[in-house]
């Protein structure tokens, strides 16, 4: 999906809500057990409950792999139901010495189809550059992360007296553009956004960490949204285990319009 079709989905929808599809068998509802794919079966029930509120969908490829062979089916079972309207985000977390990024990206861009996938930038230019190589595809590169590690290094200040997360965002902006590259940044580091924005004011940014994680939604919209919206809100657990009933998707239904009516306010 190309960038003005993804703004246009979030002005049409209000929402510029990500729904997670982090999905553990260990914690969906027991009647699903029975069935021949819970996981699928599952992600189902919350793809048909939560669509018209949510204008994305990231599944965590951690909670598929695994399960291996099967997990894998699941996966690709899901993102050929998400609606060809929604956004799809491989969460991998990926990146490794070119010849093998570039098959890390044929497998999650031309095998399964995904519209993006998250990309780690500790190896540098050529280690991301062979997943931006993929015409309609996006790059979403972890910028400053919501996890209490990320104080480990990326708050760490260099010589230049940047941050390494804010050298790691403004040099690989050359590397891809506004079309093909967004960037991660914990809905808990909202503090850090205003200064984010001076260095990628024009970006998209993926924004994990609200509901569970407890980052605060008014602060992303305040100091991260820019004239094209450019903001994706993932919420996970809030969303997908907010009940784990027989009525699981309609609780699930009910929490992202909640998220998707306080967005909806600032568009
Ligand atoms: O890349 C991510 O999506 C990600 C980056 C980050 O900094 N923090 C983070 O929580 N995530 C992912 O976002 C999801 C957050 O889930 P919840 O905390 O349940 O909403 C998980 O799949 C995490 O792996």
């Amino acid at each position: 999906m190309n960038r003005s079709t993804l703004i246009e989905q979030i002005k049409e929808k209000k929402s510029f809500l990500c729904v997670g599809l982090d999905t553990d068998i260990r914690k969906i509802p027991q009647h699903l057990l029975d069935l021949d794919d819970p996981i699928f079966e599952f992600n189902k029930q919350i793809i048909d409950a939560t669509k018209d509120y949510c204008v994305a969908y990231k599944p965590n490829i951690a909670f598929y792999e695994a399960h291996g062979p099967k997990g894998w089916e699941s996966l690709k079972k899901t993102i050929d139901y998400i609606p060809s309207t929604h956004f799809t985000i491989a969460d991998a977390k990926r990146g490794d010495i070119g010849n093998t990024s570039g098959l890390y990206a044929r497998a999650f861009f031309e095998e399964m189809n995904f519209d993006s996938i998250t990309v780690a930038p500790y190896m540098g230019a050529d280690s991301v550059t062979p997943f931006l190589e993929f015409e309609g595809k996006w790059v979403i590169l972890l910028g400053l992360t919501s996890n209490p590690g990320a104080e480990d290094f990326q708050q760490l200040e260099l010589v230049n007296g940047n941050k390494v997360y804010q050298e790691v965002i403004s040099g690989s902006s050359k590397w891809g553009t506004k079309d093909n590259l967004m960037y991660v940044v914990g809905a808990t580091r909202a503090e850090a956004l205003a200064d984010i924005r001076e260095i990628i004011p024009d970006s998209f940014l993926l924004i994990p960490g609200v509901g569970a994680q407890g980052g605060s939604l008014e602060d992303v919209i305040k100091y991260g949204m820019n004239d094209d919206i450019g903001l994706l809100v993932n919420s996970t657990r809030g969303i997908i285990y907010a009940d784990m009933s027989p009525s699981f998707a309609e609780s699930a239904a009910n929490e992202a319009k909640k998220i998707q009516q306080q967005m909806a306010a600032f568009l």
